[in-house]
């Protein structure tokens, strides 16, 4: 069946991603002096961004062919080449041999020598592509919501295949969000019992279905082959009901304008804050049933931030667009380019239509 190998690896891949996650806060990979470092623009990275990506890029040439292989992926090695890193590039290189080295257990091939430096760099880097209308583009943000993994919020490994600029498969590990446990604002999982507490969402385009299974991480109790339960959006239909989700972070959406929206629309309950794209799984999973958006104007939003959230939500029975209501576009390479205004995900048309219509009656009075 189509992408039926993508999807099994991705979803390998992931659960293996989120395990390396997991045990960098648990610091089962030794000390990580370095574990924060600001970007260029000032954004948070750390070692497990740089890590996860090194890893699933490994594993997606070796599964499928360097030659055959393009990904869009957020990290680059601007940071970690400078001579100044030197420790935090050896911390780098140290987790992914360790989680290479437990790739069997997830179905998956690692090396037969651990990974020079030069190889975790060079792994990295292939990550380049600007994808684009043609072919086939792996999109990964190898951790999203970073400023939830470093304040022990939620987090996502997001992975996603686009064919032709369409979304075709979408993997996203939430390892804070646990599969038997309702979200809550700006949750993070009790420290205690981290092991198994995520889940992984996958899909493909067209199935009508997504999927979520348990992490397999931890003590081993969980092995392949892993099991999986559909998971669906929720029946809710009337705004009164309805529980709406939102960035946590001021700046990268506006809450006052959002609140505007859920006010008009009678919506009763408190945002739910939540960092990452676990905003997309909490939709597909029926634990919220709107998702806002509005990042200040000049912002251009990356595929990488949406690609595998839309596509599971759209398969579990939900509809996303951009503020117009077109849907999303990612055939334009890096960027979600042309998107009006921000982001609206829901559970249903009769929601979606409904906050639209309150984004078109309310912008003249907006000031985003
Ligand atoms: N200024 C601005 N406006 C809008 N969006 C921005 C902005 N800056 C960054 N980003 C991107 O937001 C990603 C995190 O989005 P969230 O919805 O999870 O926001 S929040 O962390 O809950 O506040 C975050 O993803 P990660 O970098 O992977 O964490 C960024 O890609
Ligand atoms: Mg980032
Ligand atoms: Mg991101
Ligand atoms: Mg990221």
């Amino acid at each position: 069946m189509e992408y039926e190998k993508e999807l099994e690896i991705g979803v390998r891949v992931v659960q293996l991603a989120c395990c390396l996650c997991q045990k960098i806060q648990k610091g089962s990979f030794g000390p990580n002096p370095d574990l924060v470092v600001s970007k260029l623009d000032d954004s948070p990275v750390t070692v497990a961004d740089w890590s996860v990506q090194a890893m699933i890029s490994w594993i997606l040439s070796e599964s499928f062919g360097r030659e055959n292989v393009s990904i869009v992926a957020e990290e680059d090695t601007q940071t970690l080449s400078d001579v100044k890193s030197t420790s935090l590039l050896a911390s780098v290189v140290t987790t992914v041999n360790e989680s290479l080295a437990m790739a069997p257990r997830f179905g998956l091939n690692g090396p037969t020598a651990p990974l020079e430096a030069s190889e975790v760099l060079d792994a990295i880097s292939r990550c380049n592509s600007s994808g684009g209308p043609v072919g086939r583009h792996w999109v990964l943000d190898p951790v999203d919501g970073t400023l939830g993994f470093v304040r022990g919020g939620q987090y996502a490994v997001a992975l996603a295949l686009i064919e032709n600029g369409r979304v075709v498969v979408g993997v996203l590990g939430c390892p804070n969000y646990s599969s038997k446990r309702k979200l809550v604002n700006n949750s993070s999982a009790p420290k205690s019992d981290l092991w198994q507490e995520g889940c992984v969402m996958y899909t493909k385009r067209g199935s009508g279905q997504a999927w979520m299974q348990p992490l397999v991480c931890g003590d081993g109790t969980l092995e392949w082959p892993n099991s999986a339960s559909v998971i669906q959006v929720s029946s809710i239909d009337n705004p009164v009901m309805a529980t709406f989700c939102e960035p946590v972070e001021k700046a990268n959406s506006n809450h006052s304008y959002s609140a505007g929206i859920a006010y008009s629309l009678g919506l009763r309950k408190q945002p739910l804050r939540v960092y990452s794209m676990v905003k997309y799984a909490a939709i597909a999973r029926g634990d919220a049933e709107i998702y806002m958006k509005f990042a200040k104007a000049g912002y251009k939003e990356k595929i990488w931030d949406h690609a595998a959230g839309v596509v599971i939500v759209e398969e579990a029975g939900g509809v996303v667009t951009d503020a117009g209501g077109r849907p999303l576009d990612f055939s334009k390479g890096v960027y979600l380019e042309g998107l009006d205004r921000g982001i609206v995900a829901c559970s249903g048309v009769n929601l979606h239509e409904k906050i639209i219509g309150a984004v078109y009656a309310s912008w003249d009075s907006s000031h985003l």
